[in-house]
């Protein structure tokens, strides 16, 4: 692989399938990669290459070190562009993982001022003088606040990231972003002049994340959202269309309890056959799994916070969904609809699936997945808050947007 190929290292799985979705979009042909890829591994050609990592909330030392080998292993493979990719709602603690992960990469690639733009319109998250919003409620508002790992209770990026780095930060006004391109490379000219490190950009349409990136095309580092990822292509769609998916039956896993995939969950159970998963049923689920291995089924942990065990029981279910998938894969299923971020690192280690290609969504930022190895798997990793209702029982058939 040689060229001017974009790097992209997401600190989550979910995170990484959707800023391939929304590169994709933008006209990218991307490879995704889960976890480190070896020292000798032979990228396929492509124009934006993603690793995701799970550094989300991970010690912020290890954040760093695995942040830092994806980027040089992303430059020795013809990355010359950088972007570092977490979630719209800026999942974070005041220890790290954004602000300590996006200085080391400015440090790695030589870039003295970075761009930070969680907004992704599309998702409903936008950013107005720094305070980031998701819907019509500010951060701190939302269900974020409640997050069991990253509990987000101020909305005033700039002050959430000064804790996280010792690197000034500023804003960069939507009334700047709307003059266009221009007026906005001069003012990062003029913050960097300052000795701004970095910028948290507001945006709150489409628009403003095209002019961010046109304003921005020979940066060495972006972070930011899906969305801004996705405005880097300029929106061509050359290799938007289509997905060759694998036939035959179709299998849901879920393990993710956030009320979207309720929902969703509760939809597909009244379209497929389907088991909910409780500690202690895992060799029925298994037997059942086989006994119904024709027919395209759902098996679950998701469940309401009254009926869920304690944070302690959240690695067992990932191993039993785990187990599960790679049975199902045994048993022929070919195509696996995971989700939550945590269940799908735990099936994707467990199938051993590490390089991918992006193709179609089956909703808006939950692309098809196809292994690039044997078997040909076709994996949809959801995020916890994506998707409409009938997403897992549409997609368990194949279905795309
Ligand atoms: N009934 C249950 N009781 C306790 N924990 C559960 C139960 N069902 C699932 N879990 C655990 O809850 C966690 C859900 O996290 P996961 O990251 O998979 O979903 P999410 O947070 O909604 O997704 P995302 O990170 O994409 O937003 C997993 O560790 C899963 O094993
Ligand atoms: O940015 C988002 O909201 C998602 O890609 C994500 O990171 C979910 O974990």
């Amino acid at each position: 692989m040689s060229g001017d190929v974009l790097g992209v290292i997401a600190d989550d799985y979910t995170g990484g399938t959707d800023v391939a979705a929304a590169l994709r979009r933008g006209g990218f042909r991307v490879v995704l990669h889960f976890g480190l890829p070896d020292e000798g591994w032979a990228a396929p050609e492509c124009d934006a290459l993603v690793i995701a990592l799970k550094t989300r909330t991970t010690e912020p030392d290890r954040a760093v070190e695995q942040s830092l080998q994806a980027q040089r292993l992303l430059a020795e493979r013809g990355a010359s562009r950088l972007y570092f990719k977490y979630c719209s709602t800026f999942d974070s603690t005041d220890e790290g993982n954004i602000g300590v992960v996006a200085d080391a990469l400015a440090d790695a690639t030589g870039e003295a001022l970075t761009i930070v733009c969680p907004a992704s319109p599309e998702h409903g998250r936008t950013v107005y003088q720094g305070h980031l919003f998701v819907g019509d409620r500010l951060l701190s508002e939302s269900s974020m606040r409640h997050h069991p790992l990253t509990p987000m209770t101020d909305p005033d990026l700039v002050r959430v990231l000064g804790r996280q780095t010792a690197r000034p930060v500023a804003n960069l006004p939507l009334a700047v972003v709307r003059g266009g391109a221009e007026a906005v490379r001069l003012e990062l000219d003029r913050l960097r002049a300052n000795g701004i490190r970095h910028v948290v950009a507001d945006a709150v349409i489409d628009e403003d994340l095209t002019a961010l990136a046109r304003a921005c095309p020979d940066r060495r580092l972006l972070t930011g959202g899906a969305g801004l990822a996705g405005a880097l292509g300029g929106g061509t769609r050359a290799h938007a269309d289509g997905a060759d998916l694998p036939g035959g039956p179709g299998i849901v896993l879920a393990g993710s309890c956030s009320t979207t995939t309720l929902t969703q969950v509760a939809g597909a159970r009244e379209q497929m056959p389907s088991l909910r998963l409780r500690l202690g049923n895992e060799d029925e689920a298994m037997t059942w799994l086989a006994d119904h291995a024709r027919q395209t089924v759902m098996l679950y942990a998701s469940a309401p916070p009254e009926e869920r065990g304690g944070p302690g029981e959240a690695e067992s279910f990932e191993q039993a969904l785990a187990a599960l998938g790679r049975r199902a894969v045994e048993l022929g299923y070919r195509r696996l609809v995971v989700a939550g971020g945590e269940t799908s690192g735990a099936v994707v280690k467990a199938l051993g699936v590490e390089s991918v290609e992006v193709t179609a969504e089956a909703d808006r930022g939950v692309p098809w997945c196809v292994s690039t190895g044997e078997p040909r798997i076709a994996l949809l990793l959801k995020s916890g808050n994506f998707g409409g209702r009938d997403l897992l029982s549409r997609a368990a058939r194949g279905g795309l947007r």
